[in-house]
């Protein structure tokens, strides 16, 4: 007996985890830098939803987002605090690339994000670069206590940017280490960081993974890509 392959893959995978489950638009960080300021999915969204068609296999469509910022900024911290729920304190630096899969439902329909997770080290970059290509969101990540990795997030968007068609990739860029910055500090790189954002077009968000705070906001990214994807 043959069966289809979406029902066997349907069948080993577990369900999809209740806070995946996505019905309604998050709300942006910063409305000064946000991709999305609407309430709602778009009424395109929602009818493509609706009507199953949403997907490039099956009813699958799956999202490949790439990671990428200067070494030991959080990248890897961000991913495990985002699918594991997670924090680990000691460094230990990626090698190349590692790879997470996210599984979420939106508005009924499955959705999978595909997480990049690239080495920050100058050493490996050119390994990592090789798997920025087809990518439909890059997370460009720096440190909120370290001013110099958010002047690296350019050159970062740029090299993302080579293997990559501009006009129809998401950006986030994304701060971290939020509890280590003291509030002044945190005021005066905020106001850099929320320009950049706006010249390059990136939606903002600053977050900690040490404390899990606003890392439920990554949820976003989600949004912004369905809101593509019809
Ligand atoms: N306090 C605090 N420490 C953090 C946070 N995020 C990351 N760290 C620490 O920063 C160090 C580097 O974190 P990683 O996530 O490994 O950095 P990375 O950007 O993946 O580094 P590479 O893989 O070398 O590019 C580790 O010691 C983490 O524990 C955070 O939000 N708060």
């Amino acid at each position: 007996m043959r069966y289809p392959l979406r029902s066997i893959i349907m069948s080993v995978l577990p369900p999809v985890r209740k806070d995946r489950i996505i019905g309604q638009l998050p709300k942006c960080f910063n409305k000064g830098a946000a991709l999305n300021t609407e309430d709602e999915f778009k009424s395109k969204v929602k009818t493509a939803c609706q009507q199953q068609r949403t997907g490039t296999v099956g009813r699958f469509k799956i999202s490949k987002v790439i990671v990428v910022g200067d070494l030991a900024v959080g990248k890897t911290c961000l991913i495990n605090r985002f699918c594991k729920d997670v924090f680990d304190k000691n460094y230990k630096a990626t090698i190349g690339v590692d790879f997470e899969m996210e599984r979420f439902e939106v508005l009924g329909v499955p959705f999978s994000l595909q997480l990049w997770d690239t080495a920050g080290q100058e050493r490996f970059k050119c390994i990592a670069s090789t798997y920025y290509r087809g990518a439909q969101a890059v997370i460009i990540v720096f440190d909120l206590t370290d001013v110099a990795s958010l002047e690296h997030t350019r050159q970062w968007l740029e090299d993302a940017m080579k293997e990559n068609d501009p006009t129809s990739v998401l950006l986030f860029l994304v701060g971290t280490k939020k509890d280590l910055s003291s509030p002044a500090q945190y005021t005066l790189i905020e106001q850099d960081a929320i320009k950049l954002a706006d010249q390059m077009k990136a939606e903002y968000w600053a977050v900690s993974a040490l404390s899990g705070e606003l890392l439920t906001r990554e949820i976003a990214i989600v949004y912004g890509i369905c809101s593509n994807f019809v």
